[in-house]
């Protein structure tokens, strides 16, 4: 058992890696995808050119609705090997960091809201041998990320309230993002909520590294052409804020 927890945080950590170094990158969501077809989905968007996929776990109380857990996550790990960047929208995050590693995530990114010791929660997690995120809403003060930012990985600005896919675009999180960005050249920098080809190319302006997309790319009848219009709108952009 110890062998097989030691392969796999060796594999995590690389998949980490490949994340920090995909930069800049779209991260396609599945959240509004056909779950009934959910594989061929991951297909579709695989050849549509993502290299990384996000999950969006929703516990029903942290936010007022309710996606998917372990099972979902580890049919994925057996079917893909994209890097699995899970976002965890749940009241207890260490409760399910365990066994969504051994799902096969390779981020595990929390909400500071849910927390009362980011620090604590994040070493944890890190224990675990996968790379941490903390995650913030849009009217949570940045400053409560303060305490925690040398304890992760990345921080995920969102750009909408955490709970539902297809809401409209934020921009308080582009000044977060250039905030942090001016205080932590090195920080992967993660951006959620409304991301489109109008949102991208100032969101890469302020310096994040990564971006999530779901309905952009899954309302889409044509994931390719999608994710092409988003990757010319996110490299046209000017990324020199990092
Ligand atoms: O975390 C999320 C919602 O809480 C989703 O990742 C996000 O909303 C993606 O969907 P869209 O691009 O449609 O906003
Ligand atoms: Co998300």
């Amino acid at each position: 058992m110890v062998s097989i927890l030691v392969g796999m945080d060796l594999m995590n950590r690389a998949k980490l890696d490949s994340i920090r170094n995909a930069g800049p990158a779209i991260l396609p969501s599945v959240l509004n995808c056909d779950f009934g077809d959910l594989m061929a989905e991951v297909d579709r968007l695989r050849q549509a050119g993502a290299e990384i996929l996000h999950l969006d776990v929703m516990d029903g109380h942290f936010v007022p609705n309710l996606t998917f857990g372990m099972p979902i996550v580890e049919g994925l790990r057996r079917h893909t090997d994209m890097p699995l960047d899970v976002h965890l929208m749940i009241s207890d995050p260490l409760a399910y960091a365990k066994p969504m590693v051994e799902a096969g995530a390779d981020l595990l990114t929390f909400h500071i809201e849910a927390v009362s010791d980011p620090v604590d929660v994040a070493n944890k997690i890190r224990d675990l041998g996968v790379g941490v995120g903390v995650a913030i809403n849009p009217a949570t003060p940045l400053s409560s990320l303060d305490v925690c930012l040398g304890s992760v990985d990345m921080v995920l600005v969102m750009s909408v309230q955490a709970g539902f896919g297809g809401q409209s675009f934020n921009p308080v999180a582009l000044e977060r993002i250039r905030e942090l960005r001016s205080r932590y050249p090195d920080l992967l920098l993660e951006i959620d909520g409304g991301i489109n080809t109008e949102t991208i190319g100032p969101a890469r302006e302020a310096g994040c590294d990564l971006f999530v997309v779901g309905s952009a790319i899954i309302s889409s009848d044509d994931y390719t052409a999608a994710v092409s219009e988003l990757s010319d709108a996110m490299m046209s952009a000017n990324g020199g804020a990092r």
